[in-house]
């Protein structure tokens, strides 16, 4: 059932540490948002704004509290958004009264869990280290990807749901994020573009990244993005499978499991909540 053009539509405004979204709870009256309609509202200037619209939707999988859709500004579909679990999940536990969801998406089941100091931590499930899997478009050494722009190259590449390539830097302040960022993600090695990281190893624990988002662009922070970083250094070995990633919006934590699964921990929070005005679901 559409909305009438009369209704107007409740939203949250969430974020993790300034990766901001806005929430839509589908799951009471089958509204669909699709591309049109997620540009007009994720556009800055005459819609609410953020770096990715989340919609939240019934459980395909009687395993999970319920599916998340990902759409980012252009409203293309992503395949994982790390902050977005952590704040679907803090909202799936508020309302079961528990300390624990599972979050499902496109790429598979999302385990989350409260961490007792108001973080909440999720399993972002296997980081995926072949070519086929980034993807890229020839066969090559993932840990060597043969690409360069200006000051940095030889990336490594990982998919955490979506495709990321992370460039190791001496210095992340001196790269121009917002001129090599776009020009790297729609690299044709990049059949699905990317999302770019520019990481510089602060210390054996920690690891400074500034992102250039796939679709959204520069962004404040990166769940996914920095899951990829970790691991992309861990298998560089210039860490070890646990640190912290310090983005321009604050510090998560990150784990390379055993298993190759990874884990995230970081805060979330709701800044405000509103109504979309009919005339951006006429979109
Ligand atoms: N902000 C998200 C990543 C969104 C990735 C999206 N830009 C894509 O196209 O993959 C995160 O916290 O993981």
């Amino acid at each position: 059932m559409e909305p009438s053009a009369a209704a107007a539509l409740p939203f949250l405004k969430m974020h993790g540490l300034g990766n901001d979204f806005v929430v839509i709870d589908a799951r009471p009256g089958g509204i669909v948002v699709d591309g049109p309609r997620a540009r007009a509202i994720a556009d800055r200037r005459t819609g609410i704004g953020c770096d990715q619209l989340i919609v939240i939707e019934p459980a395909v999988s009687s395993l999970a509290d319920a599916f998340m859709r990902i759409r980012n500004p252009d409203g293309s579909e992503a395949e994982a958004c790390g902050n977005a679990t952590r704040c679907i999940a803090s909202l799936l536990m508020e309302e079961r009264g528990r300390g624990h969801a599972v979050v499902e998406t496109v790429a598979g089941l999302l385990d989350a869990e409260a961490t007792g100091d108001g973080r909440i931590a999720v399993d972002m499930g296997p980081a995926r280290l072949d070519w086929r899997e980034i993807p890229l478009a020839q066969a090559c050494d993932t840990l060597h990807v043969p690409l360069a722009l200006g000051p940095v190259s030889d990336p490594v590449a990982t998919n955490m749901g979506n495709p990321h390539a992370t460039f190791f830097v001496p210095d992340v302040a001196a790269i121009a994020v917002a001129d090599i960022g776009p020009v790297l993600e729609r690299n044709p090695i990049f059949p699905e573009r990317a999302n770019i990281g520019f990481a510089q190893i602060l210390a054996p624990g920690r690891i400074r990244l500034r992102m250039w988002e796939r679709s959204a662009g520069i962004t404040r922070a990166c769940g996914s993005g920095a899951c990829a970083a970790l691991v992309a250094a861990a298998r560089r070995g210039l860490v070890d499978r646990r640190a912290e990633v310090i983005l321009d919006g604050g510090t998560l934590e990150i784990e390379w499991l055993r298993d190759g699964h990874v884990l995230m921990t970081g805060p979330v929070a709701t800044a405000f909540s509103g109504t979309i005005h009919p005339s951006l679901l006429a979109a």
